[in-house]
């Protein structure tokens, strides 16, 4: 569960960001929806800790979680929350396997090699495991971006326009695979977005 009231927040005094609060429990999906320029990824980053913002509060299952040191904020956000950026990142110099199991790594825990093994299979990269992220194509790039997120089965699952890339057809595949993943550990997930072909694939939604 993750909700957030009174958030504001300003790159500049030109720039100035006030948004609606939100609520998302677990196992329930929200989707963000608003034009280029709206502040999507801006609230998405605040939702994930990634920002302060300048008042507002946002709570992780039910815990407060704004006004925290720098050292707690990171080890929430590592055990807490799985993030799936708009563009993936990922470190180059490492197999695609190393990357998923960096999650753990950042979390504090132990590496889990079947966990990585069981994600990449029900999400279709599992040849890929041992080759480099950069000889992947945009769609398998995303879909490790997904399993990375999940690796700690985080309480929260925040996306950031994770089909903008995709044909109709994968998609479809990548929000379904992101809603059953996270209903499957009981996770709320909040994509943002402007792609106008997930307005009915969820029902809970937020304009900006
Ligand atoms: N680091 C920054 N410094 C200053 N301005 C920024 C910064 N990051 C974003 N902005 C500005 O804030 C506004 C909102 O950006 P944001 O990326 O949150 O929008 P968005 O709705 O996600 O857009 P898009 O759909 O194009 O990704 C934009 O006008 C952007 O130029």
């Amino acid at each position: 569960m993750i909700s957030s009231t009174n958030l504001r927040f300003s790159y500049s005094p030109q720039k100035k960001f006030s948004f609606p609060d939100i609520q998302c429990k677990d196992k329930e999906t929200l989707l963000i929806l608003g034009q280029s320029g709206k502040g999507k990824t801006t609230l998405l980053h605040l939702l994930a800790l990634l920002l302060q913002p300048e008042t507002g509060q946002i709570s992780i299952a039910e815990r407060p979680v704004t006004n925290l040191s720098p050292e707690e904020v990171t080890k929430i956000r590592a055990k807490n929350i799985g993030i799936i950026y708009q563009k993936p990142h990922f470190v180059s110099s490492l197999s695609v396997l190393d990357n998923i199991l960096l999650s753990n790594y950042l979390a504090d825990r132990k590496e889990n090699i079947h966990k990585a093994r069981l994600l990449a299979e029900k999400l279709g990269f599992a040849e890929h495991l041992p080759k480099k992220t950069s000889q992947l194509s945009q769609g398998e790039q995303q879909r490790v971006s997904i399993a990375r997120a999940l690796m700690n089965e985080p309480n929260v699952i925040l996306a950031d326009e994770p089909t903008s890339s995709l044909d109709d057809s994968n998609t479809q595949n990548v929000i379904t695979l992101l809603k059953e993943q996270s209903a499957s550990i009981g996770a709320s997930l909040i994509v943002v977005t402007h792609d106008q072909r997930l307005k009915d694939e969820f029902s809970n939604q937020v304009h900006l």
